[in-house]
């Protein structure tokens, strides 16, 4: 697969303090990347660096943010407004961040559509209910005519997922699609996801609290803590041979069915901006060693493509920080 999408050491943050650092990452087209990390780790700050959208806060620090070999970061206003909207879909967590509640969804979606291409309503609306079908948004002469209101929660948020579409965007990111959502409906929305690698070989970066849901759509999976993405590889690695403590702790802290409480990480939590040494997850870990509160910026390769930010991988052929870099 081509890549579509890379991070090159991206370090992003609000004012002075520095929140995501040193991300590295490559997309390829067609891929499903599922982020995940505990509450505050800066998943969506992460997600907001890539959309570069103004009015957010976020700075960027240092780095690259490659689209289809394009920096992101270098170009103009115009032209980001452009790969936005044409290239680069969003699905927030709740369908409200997408759907005006007091609008007809059709006018909606021909707004959109409309602010992006030279077409009339009749056509647009033609090539909006060709979307719908496509997604088996069954009905769409009914759900381009109702209020948001009118329709389900899991409804909203597939219709959602259909305006991120409509420019037929190369990458949508998704930012807790599910969460809002209760379980029997995340399922749909997780399906309509697929779809659209399925029907347009969409990329996806999705953010989730939720395994299961990473479990059942992505190909490679980020961990994230503090900031830091401290595990990368395919999902069956993480899932099955992770490396990194926090990756073990994260996957301990699974409920399971048989009515025992999960495992809790215990110790205190990194805090932003605060000085600190060495590696971010060391009061919390349980293998720490006094080399763990020297050494930064380092990446252990297990496999091609699944690494950790870990040193403590006895007998991995570990490798300078650059080498993930061209990776
Ligand atoms: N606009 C902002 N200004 C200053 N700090 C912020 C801002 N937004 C987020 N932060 C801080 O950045 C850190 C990362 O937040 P972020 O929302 O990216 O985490 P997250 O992993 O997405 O969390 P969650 O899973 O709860 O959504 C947190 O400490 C948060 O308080």
């Amino acid at each position: 697969m081509e890549s579509l999408l890379q991070i090159k050491d991206l370090t992003v943050g609000y004012g002075n303090i520095e929140i995501v650092k040193d991300i590295n990452f490559t997309l390829k087209r067609g891929e499903i990347l599922g982020i995940v990390g505990e509450s505050g780790c800066g998943k969506s700050t992460l997600l907001k660096a890539i959309m570069q959208l103004s009015g957010t806060g976020v700075v960027t620090k240092k780095g690259s943010i490659l689209f289809e070999g394009t920096d992101m970061l270098s170009i103009s206003k115009e032209e980001l407004r452009r790969i936005r909207g044409n290239r680069l879909g969003v699905v927030f967590q709740n369908p409200g961040g997408s759907l005006n509640p007091l609008r007809k969804i059709k006018h909606q979606f021909i707004e959109t559509m409309q602010s992006h291409r030279k077409i009339n309503k009749k056509e647009a609306y033609k090539s909006i209910l060709n979307i719908l079908s496509r997604l088996d948004l069954e009905d769409g002469e009914r759900i381009l005519n109702s209020f948001p209101f009118e329709l389900s929660g899991g409804m909203n948020q597939r219709v959602a997922i259909a305006l991120a579409m409509i420019m037929e965007p190369e990458l949508i990111l998704a930012d807790e699609p599910t969460s809002a959502l209760d379980v029997t409906v995340q399922v749909q929305v997780v399906e309509e996801l697929l779809k659209l690698r399925e029907r347009f070989f969409t990329s996806i970066i999705m953010i989730t609290h939720n395994m299961g849901v990473v479990a059942k759509i992505a190909d490679k999976i980020g961990v994230m803590y503090a900031g830091e993405m401290v595990e990368y590889g395919e999902k069956n690695q993480i899932l099955e041979t992770p490396i990194h403590p926090y990756t073990k702790a994260l996957l301990a802290a699974i409920p399971k069915i048989d009515g025992k409480m999960p495992q809790g990480l215990p110790g205190r939590p990194f805090v932003f901006g605060e000085s600190h040494k060495g590696c971010r997850f060391l009061s919390r870990c349980n293998c720490f060693s006094k080399e763990c509160q020297e050494k930064t910026n380092h990446v252990s390769f297990v496999e091609k493509e699944h690494w950790s930010t870990c040193i403590k991988l006895d007998g991995v052929k570990s490798y300078g920080y650059s080498s993930i870099r061209s990776s």
